[in-house]
């Protein structure tokens, strides 16, 4: 069996992974809060996460895979949203609003992921489902000691947890220096953080022992991660910039309410999509969506391509010079994938450099060396475990057959005036121009073929045409 080896933020260190049931190696990612589009910078752990997921299916079998991402549909940042809609005039009560806004945004995240061709996680909870099950491991936290309830809320208490700060590496006393942590009368220690936080009647609230609240944003994934998966699994992934507080805080609530469990045994982190330096995000502003790269005619398979050509661990920018490569390579490996016949397997090559904490880069690095080699049932094969050619060449990169049929004619009435005139300058030009193009040019007494090599690029043809 492929030994698969990941980075473990835990432990800082690469590890071999071994699923603590092969038969069910389960997986939780923290998905979006639905309120608005996806900007690119939210895609990077939905391909990344997505391109694990396909190899575990590879390995252990596409039935022996559970993998769970989250929707966040409680968050005041869609209460907000909601509530301007409100103020704009939109009909309909503010709760009516708030389950617009998230269906809406849901449907959206679903079309443009499956344009960057993520497959669908197994089950896709959305909080506002397991609010009972937050409830019922808020009162088991407050049983045990780790959990106080004031004045509407409840607080966890970072204190009594020892093992808090484990993940980033930090103490309490420097997270409350470093950190811009809400102070309140009611908390025993600033770094102490919301569990269930008391709901006006304005907004969207259940019943609860502690009055009419909310959850809050960690708890959401604790309860969720145990409710579908237990109280262990195998790996847990999000963003780097959610290891502290949110994933510290997931592992607080989850350690000290299932101690026997011990929460996620690997903790994987994408880092950023940066714009200049920066983390692309919503807040900063310094965003486009994923929908407007689209709308721009550049194909999901392209965003995907770019995504890959960088490790998951490295900051990485997205430039118009990447696009256009990764563009060129994918039309050329299309075109060249599209002539495999029979079945096959993807190449070891590829499985093991994913297997080696996902090293994607050099996944991409192994497919120029097929494409090189002009082994197209591997390439193709490859390709598809790579999550790129569901089906037939796209549109966008398909050869445009109606196009190289005219140039053939045109190449053969050449030839067949070059042959009265002696004059064969035209040919000559044109096999030149096909052939920079990287197209073969076969000419018999019966006609001409013109057929797409594996260096095909349909942009040179443009001036021929
Ligand atoms: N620039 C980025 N690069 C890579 N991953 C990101 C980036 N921004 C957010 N993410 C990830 O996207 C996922 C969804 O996060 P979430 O919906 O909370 O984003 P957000 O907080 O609304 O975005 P923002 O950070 O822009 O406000 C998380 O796993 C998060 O780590
Ligand atoms: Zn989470």
């Amino acid at each position: 069996m492929t030994e698969i080896r990941l980075y473990n933020t835990k432990t800082r260190q690469k590890e071999r992974f071994q699923p603590i049931d092969p038969d069910n190696v389960r997986m939780y990612v923290c998905g979006p809060t639905v309120y608005d589009r996806a900007h690119l910078g939210n895609a990077r752990p939905v391909i990344v996460f997505d391109v694990l997921y396909r190899l575990l299916r590879h390995v252990y079998g596409p039935d022996h895979v559970t993998y769970v991402r989250n929707f966040t549909d409680v968050d005041d940042k869609i209460n907000a949203t909601a509530l301007a809609r409100k103020e704009a005039g939109a009909k309909g009560t503010l709760e009516e609003l708030i389950a617009e806004r998230t269906e809406e945004t849901i449907a959206w995240y679903h079309a443009d992921m499956c344009e960057l061709r993520t497959l669908r996680p197994d089950r896709e909870p959305r909080a506002t489902q397991w609010i009972g099950a937050m409830i019922a491991m808020i009162e088991d936290l407050i049983a045990k000691g780790h959990a106080y309830a004031a004045e509407g809320h409840v607080l966890f208490s970072v204190d009594s947890y020892r093992d808090y700060g484990k993940l980033s590496g930090r103490s309490v006393d420097d997270m409350i220096a470093g950190a811009r942590v809400e102070v309140a009368p009611y908390k025993r220690n600033p770094m102490d953080f919301v569990l269930w936080k008391p709901s006006s009647d304005d907004l969207p609230g259940w019943d609860s022992p502690w009055g009419r609240g909310r959850p809050g944003w960690h708890i959401e994934c604790s309860a969720m991660a145990y409710e579908l998966l237990g109280e262990t699994f195998d790996i847990h992934g999000g963003g780097i910039d959610l290891q502290f507080p949110h994933h510290e805080n997931e592992i607080a609530q989850s350690c000290c309410a299932h101690p026997e469990g011990g929460f996620a045994r690997f903790w994987l982190h994408n880092e950023m999509l940066q714009v200049e330096g920066k983390k692309m995000s919503k807040s900063l502003g310094n965003f486009f969506t994923v929908r407007d790269l689209l709308d721009q005619g550049v194909p999901g398979e392209v965003i995907r391509f770019v995504m890959l050509s960088t490790h998951y661990r490295k900051p990485m920018d997205w430039t118009e010079k990447k696009r256009e490569e990764a563009e060129r390579t994918l039309r050329k490996w299309y075109a060249q994938a599209a002539t495999a016949i029979g079945n096959g397997a993807p190449y070891q090559g590829v499985v093991a450099a994913l297997s080696d904490d996902l090293n994607t880069a050099q996944a991409i690095a192994e497919l120029h060396q097929l494409s090189l080699a002009d082994d197209a049932t591997t390439l193709r094969h490859s390709l598809q475990f790579l999550g790129f050619m569901g089906g037939d060449v796209p549109d966008w990169a398909s050869v445009p057959a109606a196009d190289l049929a005219a140039l053939a004619e045109r190449l053969a009435s050449a030839r067949a005036d070059a042959m009265a005139t002696k004059d064969f300058g035209q040919v000559d030009a044109m096999k030149s121009a096909l052939l920079a193009a990287g197209v073969e040019v076969r000419m018999s007494k019966d006609g001409v073929d013109l057929v797409p090599g594996p260096d095909f690029d349909p942009a040179k043809l443009e001036g021929l045409l």
